[in-house]
């Protein structure tokens, strides 16, 4: 039986691709093979030795030590887009709330609740202290155009918006995606100084941290609307209330409140709800088990971010998969191995990814043997060795 632990409570449709016949699935597992994860800070969590995959159940894997997994040969997932339909909603429904004083006017309402028949009275004598811009002919800024930039795009540009987009690492199947109507911003400059909305969808990475601080608010228009749906420390809280002190930025839209944030009234600050509808727990459960099953049941990797993708479609033979380093003659002292032992390979597919540590071999071979294992661990470079019958 293989163990899956949970770390988060884990949609049950995503569940139910465990086969119970196969797979022990719960919140106190010892020794997992496997965890499934959605926000859960894994950080500092302690790896058990049998610990074969993480599957992260969304987009952002920052909660996850990736490139020490990596290293310890532990394959870490995330299951791309999977919410990216949920989020892009709350975006839309963000750069209305930060444009349309819609919170204030619906707490003001609360505040008159009781005053009965006055009630309409007071509505239209108080209701100009809620007035806010319209989307319809302003600009829009989004920065990152994956799976959740570029459908706020499309979606910007039929709300009548002109969008800018900028993206130095857009991969070709993603530019695919995107509107023809979006304006290709070449430096992340032309979103500061043209937009009047600004909205961020990067992974946080060291390289990610604090992108949007002083100066490049200094850089935006006077009273740009900012949403951050995408992590907290993209942005640099004290810069960014200091902008609001000054009024340089009217409204900033954060889905990750902090002591900092949620005190500020021109901060709408949002409970980390980005991906939180039925629908899109469904596909991130369901994505991130599959993903499992494949790994443990097949050796196959799809949708990892720490190693790359390699799938071998299954015989009836044994297979070895060997997780190693991105270094050269692996493959050939691999082999040898095997067929040191007088093996034969009947298939194998190897994968690596150029700038990434490891990489990855599946094995078919026509019968294991005693000490094969131990032989291709053997091999220097070799960081771990399975095989599956
Ligand atoms: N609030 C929530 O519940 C959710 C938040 N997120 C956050 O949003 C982020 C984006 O999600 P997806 O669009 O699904 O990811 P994605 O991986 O599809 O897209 C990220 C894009 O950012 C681009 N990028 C990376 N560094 C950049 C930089 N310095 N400047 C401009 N572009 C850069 C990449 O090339 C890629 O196209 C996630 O990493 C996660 O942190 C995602 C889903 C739900
Ligand atoms: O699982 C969640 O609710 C959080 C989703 C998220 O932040 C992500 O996918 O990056």
């Amino acid at each position: 039986m293989y163990k899956v632990k949970t770390l988060n409570s884990i949609a049950p449709v995503g569940l139910d691709n465990l086969e119970k016949t196969k797979y022990i699935v719960s919140d106190e597992i010892d020794a997992p093979d496997a965890v499934l994860v959605r926000s859960a800070n894994m950080l500092k969590y302690e790896f058990n030795p049998e610990l074969l995959c993480i599957a992260r159940a969304g987009a952002g894997t920052n909660n996850i030590p990736v490139d020490q997994c990596g290293e310890q040969g532990i394959v870490v997932f995330n299951t791309p887009g999977a919410n990216a339909g949920a989020v892009k909603e709350l975006v839309l429904c963000a750069l209305l709330l930060s444009s349309r004083d819609i919170i204030g006017g619906i707490d003001w309402v609360r505040t008159i609740a009781e005053k009965g028949d006055e009630i309409g009275a007071l509505v239209e004598k108080g209701k100009a202290a809620f007035v806010g811009p319209e989307l319809f002919g302003k600009t829009l800024g989004v920065i990152g155009l994956g799976a959740v930039g570029a459908k706020i795009a499309h979606d910007a540009v039929a709300l009548g918006m002109t969008v800018y987009g900028y993206d130095p690492y857009l991969s070709v199947e993603a530019a695919w995606r995107i509107s023809s109507n979006v304006i290709h911003a070449k430096d992340i400059e032309t979103i500061y100084k043209n937009c009047d909305y600004i909205t961020i969808h990067v992974p946080y990475l060291e390289s990610t941290h604090h992108l949007i601080d002083g100066c490049a608010m200094a850089m935006m228009k006077s009273g740009v609307r900012i949403i951050n749906l995408a992590r907290a420390e993209l942005v640099c809280d004290d810069d960014i209330v200091e902008a609001i002190e000054s009024g340089k930025v009217a409204c900033y839209v954060t889905d990750f409140p902090n002591a900092k944030t949620a005190r500020s009234p021109k901060v709408i600050a949002i409970p980390h709800l980005g991906a939180s509808t039925p629908e899109s727990e469904d596909n991130c459960a369901v994505m991130a088990a599959m993903e499992i099953v494949d790994y443990l049941e097949n050796g196959n990797i799809t949708n990892s971010v720490n190693m790359p993708s390699a799938v071998l479609p299954r015989t009836n033979d044994p297979r070895i998969c060997v997780i190693h380093k991105n270094i050269p003659d692996m493959i050939a002292k691999i082999t040898s191995a095997v067929s040191s032992l007088g093996i034969n390979i009947e298939n194998m597919v190897n994968a690596s990814t150029k700038g990434r540590m490891q990489a990855y071999t599946i094995i078919d071979v026509q019968a294991l043997a005693p000490g094969l294992e131990e032989k291709i661990k053997a091999v220097e470079g070799v960081i771990r060795v399975r095989s599956i019958c």
